[in-house]
């Protein structure tokens, strides 16, 4: 996510290529790629719409890069996260004077990205009013700072992203639908992650090549469990976890449990998973299920590996209730410390206890 960047052309460095930039050896992946060397040969507008964390920054790079603005700035704007009372000026600049506090002449990003391109993130957070003057400017390519009173001509390609279901943001009334026409000449989707983790091997190779230090490996059974998992806060969601494990596991190969005790640390997706009854004075801290989770006997169940999950998961949710302080685990689990401290030298959970 970017707030507010300008970026000078790079002048000896090669840019990155589309296939160094987009990873993932998935048909929808590859079809992407496809996609950007399409449209970065022209000057289109460009909206990209995907969740958030999918990699839409990372698309919207990418076009620039293999488009012939690649020489000239790149300036990326957040406008979610700036105050809307100061998109105006970020955008188009202001004149000294032109309000309190302009004590000097500033250019906006419109004219810092003159001949290049102007990254519009977040762009369905963008209030209405704002919306009625950005599309005048695409309309006569021509733009005022703040305060003068001359029009300054700008030519910028404009790349904009939303993690908005954009259609509904028209249709609610949020989000001004002939501004949509200008802005989605081409609309690219980015997809989640959850449906292409044929391409989280590829992405780990990618996170972990420019890391010194011990790094860690993932067996199969990780991989497999990985790719079990729903991602709702996609790429980025996976680089914290590989991050994550190069300082937990540094060195080490991580299995299913390892995975598991990486993706357990987040509390809300722990206390998501649904979870049996158990039969002992359960304090607060187990979600209540008030279902069993159904099992079906189409085929057999592995009784023991449910039963070491369910396991698990109690002992990795006592562990976070409990701060890892292993004692206060251990009576939040009715065990004794020493049998606590058993079970997680068999699930590996040791570097999770304070
Ligand atoms: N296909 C990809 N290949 C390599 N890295 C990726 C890919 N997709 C995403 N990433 C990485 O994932 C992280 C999040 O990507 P990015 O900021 O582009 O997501 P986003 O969709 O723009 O998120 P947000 O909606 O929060 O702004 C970044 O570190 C980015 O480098």
């Amino acid at each position: 996510m970017v707030t507010s960047t300008v970026q000078a052309p790079a002048k000896y460095e090669k840019p990155a290529s589309i296939e160094e930039m987009l990873i993932g050896k998935s048909p929808i992946m590859g079809t992407l790629r496809d996609m950007v060397r399409r449209v970065a040969n022209s000057s289109a507008s460009v909206m990209i719409c995907g969740p958030s964390g999918s990699g839409k920054e990372v698309v919207a790079r990418a076009i620039h890069n293999a488009s012939p603005r690649s020489t000239k700035p790149y300036v990326a704007l957040n406008c979610g996260a700036i105050p809307a009372e100061l998109i105006e000026s970020e955008l188009f600049g202001h004149e000294r004077g032109a309000f309190t506090g302009a004590q000097a002449r500033r250019t906006g990003h419109f004219e810092n990205a003159d001949k290049g391109t102007l990254f519009l993130d977040e762009i369905g957070d963008m209030r209405f009013d704002m919306q009625v003057k950005l599309l005048r400017v695409l309309e006569d390519g021509l733009i005022s700072r703040i305060g003068g009173n001359s029009n300054i001509p700008v030519d910028v390609r404009i790349i904009s992203a939303t993690h908005q279901k954009i259609d509904k943001a028209i249709l609610d009334g949020r989000f001004r639908e002939d501004l949509f026409f200008r802005l989605g000449v081409v609309v690219l989707q980015v997809p989640d992650l959850a449906s292409r983790v044929e391409d989280i091997p590829q992405l780990i190779a990618h996170f972990q090549k420019n890391r010194t230090g011990q790094l860690c490996q993932f067996d199969a059974s990780a991989i497999q469990r990985l790719s079990m998992h729903d991602w709702p806060g996609n790429v980025r969601e996976l680089r914290n976890v590989i991050e994550r494990a190069n300082i937990l596991f540094n060195g080490e190969t991580i299995d299913a449990f390892g995975v598991d005790q990486l993706l357990g640390r987040s509390l809300p997706k722990l206390a998501a998973v649904p979870v049996l009854p158990i039969a002992t004075d359960v304090p607060d801290f187990v979600p209540q299920a008030t279902e069993a989770r159904p099992v079906s006997f189409g085929a057999p169940i592995d009784l023991k590996a449910q039963i070491e999950r369910m396991e698990l998961e109690r002992i990795q949710m006592a562990l976070i209730h409990a701060e890892g302080v292993i004692s206060e685990a251990a009576r939040l689990l009715t065990l004794k410390r020493t049998t606590l401290i058993e079970k997680m030298r068999k699930y590996r959970l040791e570097k999770i206890a304070a």
